[in-house]
Formats: structure tokens, sequence, C-alpha cells
């Protein structure tokens, strides 16, 4: 069976590790927040929710995508980057074809990359500020992996059915209205079968976690996170909780992660090292890039805003687009790039 190397500890400083700490407490705020406004018979309506996600996801979430690029791709060298383009692009394109040719695949895909993208992201921060001792082969964090992804996406399908199903539909009408109705009617099932093995996943990870541990603290972050995560998604509205879980959990976790390894990275080699002046033209160029792409999928679709709220249609759209960038973000900036990668981790 394939072992993982694992270290105990892990890197960074006390600084680095707070922010871990206050990834915690914002979430846990959230929650708070959320069961106190239940309690008070406070409801937030659809639209709000839809501003809630749309800031979270937009304003914060997608400029930190921008940035873990660049922070990747800085003093690697042209030709490097030239590849890593071409790559992306060809994955971008790749995935626009299969939600106008299969939507329903396309719904799946999307779902399956923001399962991934919280899942193996998340490990990595574990590896780097805390130590994954208790992972001890690939199988065994390929798991792991899938129980911390599957919180954001299976526990919301769970909780939330009727939210779920909803912009379900909404994502697949974008592409062709009306596709959804085809696998609608096995979607409780669908639901109940996938939660079921989702929670048989949680026990035997823990389980064997424990069973495999060496210190007891790192199997208890890893669970305590698990326990915290479910909680979250299974009590905050999916709308809400997606929205702010990429910018407010994600990604500051891995802006500590980044810190953390920092003096652990190879020297940069001068000569391919650009300046500061061309790292921003470069990010500038990137962000019209990024629109310039939204707008292209937003003018080829034929049902870019998919219901009568902007807002509503906004999120099933972005969600769409957003999954779409991710899928290279994963493939192409993190388990091709096997020298460095996005969630690097020496
Ligand atoms: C299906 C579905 C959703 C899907 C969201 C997705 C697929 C988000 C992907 C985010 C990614 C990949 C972020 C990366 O940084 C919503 C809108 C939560 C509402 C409930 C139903």
């Amino acid at each position: 069976m394939a072992t993982v190397e694992t270290r105990i500890g892990g890197f960074g400083t006390d600084r680095d590790r707070g922010l871990l700490s206050a990834s915690w407490i914002v979430l846990i705020a959230v929650l708070i927040g959320v069961l106190l406004a239940q309690w008070a018979n406070v409801s937030m309506d659809m639209r709000t929710q839809a501003g809630i996600y749309l800031f979270g996801m937009v304003v914060l979430n997608l400029p930190y995508g921008g940035y873990e690029h660049m922070a990747n791709l800085r003093s690697r060298g042209l030709p490097f980057g030239t590849r890593y383009i071409g790559l992306y692009l060809l994955l971008v394109a790749g995935f626009i074809a299969l939600f106008f040719a299969a939507p329903v695949v396309g719904l799946a895909l999307a779902i399956a990359v923001a399962v991934t993208k919280g899942g193996h992201g998340g490990l990595r921060v574990l590896d780097a500020l805390v130590s994954t001792d208790h992972l001890r082969t690939k199988p065994q964090r390929g798991l792991a992996a899938f129980v911390r992804g599957g919180t954001v996406m299976i526990v919301p399908m769970y909780f939330w059915p009727g939210d779920f199903a909803a912009f379900s539909t909404f994502m697949v009408d974008i592409f062709r209205p009306g596709a959804f109705a085809a696998v609608a009617p096995y979607f409780t099932e669908f639901r109940v079968a996938l939660g079921g093995v989702f929670a048989a996943a949680v026990g035997v990870h823990a389980g064997l976690g424990f069973v495999r541990r060496e210190a007891l603290s790192t199997w208890l972050v890893d669970v305590g996170e698990t326990a915290l995560l479910i909680l979250y998604f299974a009590l905050v509205p999916v709308v809400i909780a997606v929205g702010l879980y990429f910018p407010l959990w994600y990604s500051m976790r891995q802006s500590a992660r980044v810190e953390a390894i920092r003096d652990e990275l190879p020297s940069p080699d001068p000569e391919s090292t650009p300046s500061l002046h061309a790292v921003v033209i470069a990010f500038v160029l990137g962000a019209i890039a990024t629109f310039g792409l939204a707008a292209l999928v937003a003018t080829l679709a034929p049902n870019p805003l998919s219901t009568n709220d902007p807002l509503v249609s906004g999120v099933a759209f972005f969600s769409v687009f957003i999954s779409i960038i991710a899928l290279p973000h994963v493939v192409v900036g993190s388990w091709l790039d096997t020298d460095r990668g996005i969630w690097y981790v020496p």
C-alpha cells in the first residue's frame, strides 16, 4: 500500500497558526449569527442571500484565486508560464464545451470541482500548519479530502434540498432550459444515498485517523474542523454558506499556508523573476481575460440570466463560471505542477 511521508508540527509561526484560529472564529461567528437570526424568527430573503454570495465570491474570492496563480507562476520563467496558461485555457474550453453538450454532467463536474478544491486544498493547509500524521496512505488522504470537501456540497445537498435543487435547475437552464427535469425525479434518492455514503466516509475517516494517529492533537484538529464544517453547512442556508466559505475559510487559510512555507521556497532565480511593474500588468491582464471569458460564456449561452431576478441569476451564472476556471486551478495549477503548485508544501 502506498505510504505517505508525514511530518509533525508543521511549518510557520504562531502568527500563521493564529490565522487558522481566526478561520474557526469567523465561521463560528457566521454560524452563531444565523442561529440567533433563526431563533429571533428573522429570515433572509433569497435576493439578500444572493447578494452576500456574490460579494463573497466575486469581490473577495476571485481576486484571491488570481493572486494564487501569480504567486505560483512568479519566478518560474516564460516557457513554463506559457505552457501553464495554454493547458489552463484548453481545460477551460473543454469544460465550457461540456456545459453546452451535457449541462447536467457539467453541473455534476462543477460540484465535484468545489468538493476537490475544498478537500485537497484544505488538506494541504493541515500539512503545512498542523501536520497530518494520522493520514498514512494515499487512499486515506483521498478519503480525508473527500470528507473535508464533501462538507461544502454534499452536506448542503442533504440539509437544504429545496434551494440546492432550485439552483441546480438555474445553473443547467443557462445552457439548456428544462434539462434538469430529466434527473429531478431521482434527486431525493440520490441525495439520501450520497448523504449515507458521506456519513460512512466521515466515520471511517475519523476512526482510521484515530487508530493511526501519532499525536492526538493533530487528529483532534482534523476531526474538530470537519465537525465544524458539517455543522456550518448543515445549519447555514446553502447560498450564504458557500458564498462565505470560499473567501472566509478556504482563501484565508491558504494565505496562512503561503506565509508559513515562505522561507522554505527555493530562492528565486533573478533572471526569471519579473519586476513588480510586470506583475501588476500581468494581474490586470489576468483580470481582463477573466471578465472577458465570463462575457464570452454569457454571450454564447442561450439563457445566461436563467431566472427573473438578476441577483439569483447572478449566483447561478457565477457558480458555473467559477467552476469552469477552478477546474484547471486544481488540475493544472496544483496536480500537474508537481515541482511547486498552488498548494505547495515542501
Ligand atoms: C449546485 C449549487 C451551488 C453550486 C455552487 C458551486 C458549484 C460553487 C463552486 C465554487 C468553486 C469551484 C469555488 C472555487 O473557488 C450553489 C450556488 C451553492 C447553490 C446550491 C446548489
